[in-house]
């Protein structure tokens, strides 16, 4: 009682002594005037109205003055003291500013933007987060490199990654491994792959692979077509293997692992291979049958009643039908622990944010979170870094350069005219052709006039329907059409089968687009052609994007846009990329990106638009 007595009286000054002075010793201020007075009644009640008392108040007076007046000189030259203090910290500040260079500003003025766009909240599930929970160790795995790798010393592994140049950060980072042999992947499957020609690990297959084979989260970064798909596969390959083999799963038990695609099309693609790598597996009857689900909107969930019949394994999905599926219970994520997501900057950035905390939120326990992509701007990677558990980072090449497997050829085509010089672009290569463009209305007049002129062409957008969707890309694949007409949605992730020529009708205003639309031709190893068609419609700052992305990849730059005047150039300095979208011609207060992302924004806060954009 006692105690609580005081703590409570220690904690009662007035909130004014608390802010001005909170030294105990703090005596009130009493006036001049007031201490006079205080004297004068002291003096009185002494009885001293004899002069000696009269002259010792005049004389105690004049010192009182004297020392007001003291007071006051020292207050004032305290004052000015501080007025030339603050003007000398003034002088300097500016002498700093005017010796900092363009490029210093420039990159202070970047930070101050993405500090102020940046996600508040870590990537993690709302529950992890209400409840603190914080793991700070990588998930555990019983997989070993080979001894003689395991014993290779760091200078070795350093050179290793030059040679292939991979750029690997993080701390105590898994060796790369330059055979597959060497993973300890299951032969039934080394063989699959090699009669699929699929013999060495690309760069981020030799460093990623090991690097999610031992846990560790991982952002994985490298050029389209480089074979990012079997990196994120196989480990979640391995891990159900391995649960599967040490307990059987029945019914209602699983999955053991996700992989999460922004597009019904790019999930599809990923399920099938899957599955092909799993049958590959079971042929050989000393490996289980491992079950796989594909949870995409547009299909009836019904239709795979019999994988939900047994217990399941991995479930390739689009967040939307993931969710649904999650709140109905059809399956939990209790003993999941592996999410991955393929083209993990569209999942962050473009709307899927609160998707994937959602799903988050289904975990029960630790996971592994992987995430990969072409492109990856700055503000995602710093964002991604710290939601993951001392993640590894994996960089083949710049995050959002063009594949060098792509000749990139850009031509002035004049609005009106673009029609009828597709035509004659078609003629470049043999098929198959994609040809993009950023609007539906144009993808469908630009199918309907090939059609007219006898192009076997289908095309494929957002507003057509599933069966539509899904009539184009088996049309295409097969071979039994030559070319289709796509929007974005088609753009990114999608592996067609030596696509020979990639015409963009229309330059994507962001040019990370460009880039995973080029990216559907030169893949695996083999070269392709990219004809880009621009004009007077096409922004400055997309022109310029295009401009350094060339010089960049080593292409031609054609003159009119050699020509375009860079107002940075001037300035000089090194031209990073903007770190909101990873574009070389502009900076971040101009970016294209930012804007529409803004512009969504303001869009949705009115209820008017759709997420994604296909
Ligand atoms: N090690 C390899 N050697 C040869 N070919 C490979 C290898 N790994 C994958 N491939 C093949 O390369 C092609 C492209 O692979 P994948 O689709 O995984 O590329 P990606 O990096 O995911 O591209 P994107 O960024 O466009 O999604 C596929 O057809 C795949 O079979």
């Amino acid at each position: 009682m006692e105690s609580t007595k005081r703590r409570r009286i220690q904690r009662s000054p007035s909130p004014v002594y608390q802010l001005d002075n909170d030294d105990d010793s703090y005596q009130p201020y009493v006036s001049v005037t007031q201490r006079q007075q205080e004297k004068r009644a002291k003096l009185l009640s002494l009885g001293g109205t004899s002069s000696k008392a009269k002259k010792q108040e005049e004389a105690q007076e004049n010192e009182d003055d004297q020392n007001e007046e003291d007071l006051r000189r020292e207050r004032a030259r305290k004052e000015k003291t501080l007025l030339v203090e603050a003007q000398e910290v003034h002088r300097k500040k500016a002498i700093e500013d005017a010796k900092k260079t363009v490029e210093e500003k420039a990159e202070e003025a970047n930070a101050e933007i993405l500090e102020a766009i940046r996600s508040r909240r870590k990537l993690a599930s709302d529950l992890e987060l209400a409840k603190g929970i914080q793991y700070t160790e990588p998930l555990k795995t019983s997989w070993r490199p080979p001894a003689y790798i395991r014993g290779r010393p760091e200078a070795e592994n350093r050179l290793l990654r030059e040679k292939y140049h991979i750029l690997a950060e993080g701390d105590d980072i898994p060796p790369p491994i330059e055979h597959f042999s060497d993973m300890k992947i299951p032969d039934p499957i080394l063989s699959h792959l090699k009669t699929n020609r699929i013999v060495t690990p690309t760069p981020i297959q030799l460093q990623g692979i090991p690097a999610a084979f031992a846990g560790r989260d991982l952002i994985g970064i490298a050029f389209t077509g480089s074979g990012k798909t079997l990196a994120f596969c196989l480990p979640l390959i391995m891990m159900a293997l391995e649960e599967e083999m040490k307990l059987p799963f029945t019914r209602g038990e699983g999955p053991v692992g996700i992989i999460l695609c922004p597009s019904r099309e790019l999930a599809n693609q990923t399920y099938e291979n899957v599955l092909t790598w799993c049958s590959a597996l079971a042929h050989d009857r000393k490996y289980p049958q491992l079950n796989t689900l594909l949870c995409i909107g547009g299909i009836s969930m019904n239709e795979q009643s019999h994988v939900l019949n047994k217990g399941l394994h991995i479930v390739v999905a689009t967040p939307g039908r993931l969710i649904d599926m999650l709140e109905k219970k059809r399956f939990t994520l209790n003993n999941c622990k592996y999410l991955c997501m393929d083209e993990a900057d569209r999942m962050i950035d473009l709307g899927f944010e609160d998707d994937v905390r959602n799903i988050m939120s289904f975990f029960k326990r630790q996971r592994q979170t992987l995430l990969f992509s072409a492109t990856m701007p700055r503000k995602i990677q710093d964002f991604a870094q710290e939601s993951l558990i001392r993640p590894v980072l994996v960089n083949v090449g710049r995050a959002g350069a063009a594949n060098l497997d792509v000749l990139q050829v850009v031509e002035y085509v004049k609005q009106e005219a673009k029609m009828v010089y597709l035509l004659e672009c078609l003629q470049k290569t043999p098929p198959p052709v994609i040809i993009f463009s950023e609007n539906k209305n144009e993808v469908d007049d630009i199918q309907e006039y090939l059609l007219l002129k006898g192009v076997e062409a289908v095309a494929i957008h957002g507003s057509k329907t599933q069966e539509e969707r899904q009539y184009a890309i088996k049309s295409f694949k097969s071979g039994a059409k030559d070319v289709m007409v796509a929007s974005g949605v088609a753009s990114k992730g999608l592996d067609f089968n030596e696509i020979q020529h990639v015409i963009i009708f229309t330059m994507p205003k962001e040019i990370e687009d460009y880039v995973h639309q080029i990216g559907r031709t030169g893949r695996s190893g083999k070269t392709g052609i990219a004809t880009t068609f621009v004009n007077m419609n096409t922004p400055e700052q997309t022109l310029l994007d295009l401009k350094y992305l060339l010089i960049e990849a080593g292409q031609k730059v054609p003159p009119f846009l050699a020509s375009l005047d860079d107002p940075r150039a001037a300035q000089g300095g090194a031209l990073h990329g903007c770190p909101v979208c990873g574009g070389l011609g502009h900076v971040i207060s101009n970016c294209p990106k930012l804007n529409e992302n803004h512009r969504r924004q303001m869009a949705s806060h009115r209820g008017e638009d759709d997420k994604g954009g296909y």
